[in-house]
C-alpha cells in the first residue's frame, strides 16, 4: 500500500532533507527522475534527435526542477525549449539551462512551437500553487508530463481550476500527496509515479494509504496457499444472495452473474418467485435458497455445525430489492448473524444502526451515504461530503459499526475505528447502470472465499481484513472498467464478460 501524506507533512520532511542534503542537490535529484520519465514516455515514439521537448517554466522551485530536467535532456541529445511562463524564474536553474541549451524564451515568444512538441513538461506550479493563475492553453492532443503536480491543481484539496494542464503522467516528489488522489485530481493527473528521493517519513503517520494494482495483488495473496487446490466447493465458499424484485429484476442477475464469473464455490439465491426463473436462465449455476433454508443455515452456523444443511459463508444483500416491500424478516435474521455480508443499494435502507456482531461492508455512493447519515440523525450536503469524504464516511462506519466503501471516481474504505484506505483506479466508463451491482458480486464472492478471508474455522473476519478485501474489490472493479473501455463502450453486461480474464490477472 502506498502511504499518502498532506502537503504540510511533505513540506516538513522536505525542510529536513534540505538541511541534510542541500536544496540544489534535491532539486537535481528530482530533475533526474523527471528527465527519466520524459525519456520513458518518448521511448516508443521518437529518437532523441527527432524529439522536441518543451518545458513550461514557472517562478519557483517547480520551475527549477523543470529547467534542470531539460538541461539533462539537452545533454542527452534531445531538442529542448524552455518557455518562461512568469516574469521571474529560478536563477541558478536558468543559468544551468542557458549554459547547456541556450537562452530561455518567454511563453509569448515561443508559444507557436507548442504545436510541434513531442512532449511538454509542465513545470509552472507545484505544491506552491494557489488558485487563480493565468495558465497557458495547449494545442489539443499535446502529451504532458507534470512535474510534481499538474499546474492548476490545488495539491492540498485536489480541487482543479478549469484551465488546469491535463497530464498524461505526473512524477511527484517525496511522497504521494492527499491532493493528488482527492476530488478532481484523478481526472487530471494521469498515471502518477512517486519519486521518493529517499525522503525519510519514518516518524510521520500518513493521512491514508492508497491501494493500487500491485498492492491489491499483495493483499489478495496474504492467505493463499498450495492447499487451496484441494478444496471442494463448500470449503471454497458459499455466497448467499438476497436481491431482486419485480420492479428491478435485472440487478439480481447482474450481481449473481458477476459472482459466478469470479469463480464462486457456490451461489445460493434468495429472490422473489417472479425473478427466480429469469435468474436461473441468466445464471444456471445458481441454486435457490428459501426462507426455511436461510433459517436453518443461520441456526447451524450459530451452533457451529458447519458442513451440514445449507451452509453459507457470506452474504450479499440489496441489489434490486424493492425498498417499499423489502424482505425484512429474512434480512433481519441475516443481520443478526455473525457471517460476513456486503450490503448495497436498497439493503442500505434497512441495515440497522448500532452495535453488531456481523462483519459488514456497506457500499454506498455519495447520495446513499447521505441517506445513511440521515438515518443516523446527521444532515450534510453533497458539497460537504465532496470536501471531506473520509470524515463523513467515518461517521457512517461508526454509526453502523461497519466497514464503509464510499464509491465514486475515487473510492474510500473506512472502518469504525477510523482506519482508512483509498482506491483511485476507476475508469470513468464505470458510471453506467448496474456497475455497482457487479462490484457487489465481486466483493460478495471475496467475502465468501476462505483463501481470501483466511477464516476456515469459527472466528470471524476482522474489520482490517474486510477493509483490505473491499479495497481489492474496488481495484479489480476499476481494472475491469479500464480493460472493458479499451475494447469499446461499457455496459454492465460487457463488464461481466471481461471479469474472468481480469480476475485471472489478479491470481484467481
Ligand atoms: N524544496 C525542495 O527541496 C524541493 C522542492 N521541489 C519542487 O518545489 C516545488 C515547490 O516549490 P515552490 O514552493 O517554489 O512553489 P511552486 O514552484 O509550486 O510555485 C512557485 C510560486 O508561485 C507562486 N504562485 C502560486 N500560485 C500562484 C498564482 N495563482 N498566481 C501567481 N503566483 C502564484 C507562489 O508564490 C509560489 O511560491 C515542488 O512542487 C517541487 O516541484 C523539488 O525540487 C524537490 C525538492
Ligand atoms: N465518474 C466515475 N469515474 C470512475 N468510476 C465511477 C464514476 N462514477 C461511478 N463510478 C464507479 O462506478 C460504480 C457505480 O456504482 P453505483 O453508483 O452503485 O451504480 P449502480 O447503482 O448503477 O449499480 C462504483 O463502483 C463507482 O466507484
Amino acid at each position: 500500500m502506498i502511504p499518502v501524506y498532506s502537503v504540510a507533512q511533505v513540506r516538513a520532511v522536505e525542510a529536513q532533507e534540505i538541511s541534510k542534503r542541500g536544496s540544489e542537490s534535491l532539486m537535481r535529484a528530482a530533475a533526474s527522475e523527471l528527465a527519466a520519465a520524459a525519456e520513458a514516455m518518448l521511448a516508443q515514439t521518437a529518437s532523441p534527435t527527432d524529439a522536441l521537448i518543451i518545458g513550461l517554466i514557472g517562478p519557483g522551485n517547480n520551475g527549477g526542477d523543470g529547467l534542470y530536467a531539460l538541461t539533462e535532456l539537452a545533454q542527452r541529445g534531445y531538442q529542448t525549449l524552455a518557455l518562461q511562463c512568469t516574469e521571474t524564474g529560478h536563477p541558478e536553474a536558468l543559468k544551468a539551462y542557458a549554459s547547456v541549451a541556450g537562452t530561455v524564451k518567454s511563453l509569448s515568444e515561443g508559444e507557436e512551437a507548442l504545436s510541434s512538441a513531442s512532449l511538454v513538461i509542465d513545470a509552472i506550479y507545484g505544491i506552491g500553487y494557489r488558485t487563480g493563475a493565468q495558465l497557458p492553453k495547449l494545442p489539443a492532443g499535446t502529451r504532458v508530463l507534470a512535474c510534481d503536480v499538474p499546474s492548476g491543481l490545488n495539491c492540498e484539496t485536489g480541487s482543479a481550476d478549469d484551465d488546469v494542464l491535463l497530464a498524461e503522467r505526473t512524477v511527484t516528489f517525496g511522497a504521494m500527496k492527499t491532493g493528488l488522489i482527492s476530488q478532481d485530481a484523478p481526472l487530471v493527473t494521469g498515471e502518477i509515479q512517486v519519486a521518493t528521493l529517499d525522503f525519510d517519513f519514518s516518524s510521520i503517520t500518513p493521512e491514508t494509504h492508497l491501494v493500487d494494482e500491485n498492492s491489491a495483488q499483495e493483499l489478495l495473496n496474504v492467505h493463499r496457499s498450495w492447499r487451496d487446490a484441494g478444496r471442494h466447493k463448500y470449503e471454497r465458499g458459499v455466497l448467499g444472495l438476497i436481491a431482486g424484485s419485480a420492479l428491478y429484476p435485472g440487478a439480481a442477475q447482474l450481481t449473481a452473474r458477476a459472482a459466478v464469473a469470479c469463480g464462486v464455490g457456490l451461489l445460493r439465491t434468495h429472490v422473489p418467485e417472479e425473478v427466480q426463473s429469469l435468474l436461473s436462465l441468466a445464471a444456471p449455476e445458481t441454486v435457490p435458497l428459501d426462507d426455511e433454508q436461510i433459517t436453518e443455515a443461520l441456526s447451524l452456523a450459530r451452533r457451529h455445525l458447519h458442513g451440514r444443511g445449507a451452509k453459507i459463508s457470506a452474504w450479499a444483500i440489496g441489489p434490486g430489492i424493492d425498498s417499499r416491500t423489502p424482505p425484512t424478516g429474512v434480512i433481519a435474521n441475516v443481520f443478526d448473524s455473525r457471517q460476513p455480508a456486503v450490503i448495497d443499494a436498497s439493503g442500505l435502507e434497512v441495515v440497522p444502526t448500532g452495535p453488531s456482531e456481523q462483519p459488514r461492508v456497506l457500499t454506498p455512493h455519495a447520495k446513499e451515504l447521505r441517506m445513511l447519515l440521515r438515518r443516523a440523525g446527521v444532515s450534510v450536503t453533497t458539497e460537504e461530503v465532496r470536501q471531506d469524504p473520509i470524515r463523513w464516511t467515518r461517521w457512517v462506519a461508526l454509526a453502523y459499526n461497519a466497514v464503509v466503501l464510499l464509491k465514486g471516481p475515487t473510492s474510500y474504505v473506512v472502518a469504525p475505528n477510523g482506519a482508512n484506505l483509498v482506491v483511485c483506479h476507476a475508469a470513468a466508463q464505470l458510471a453506467t447502470a448496474g456497475s455497482g451491482d457487479i462490484l457487489t458480486g465481486i466483493l460478495g464472492y471475496m467475502l465468501s472465499d476462505s483463501s481470501l478471508t483466511g477464516i476456515y474455522g469459527l472466528e470471524t473476519v476482522s474489520n482490517s481484513r474486510l477493509m483490505e478485501l473491499t479495497a481489492c474489490a474496488a481495484v479489480i472493479h476499476g481494472q475491469l472498467g479500464r480493460v472493458t473501455a479499451q475494447q469499446g463502450t461499457v455496459s454492465a453486461s460487457r463488464l461481466i464478460d471481461q471479469l474472468p480474464a481480469v480476475m485471472k490477472d489478479f491470481g484467481f
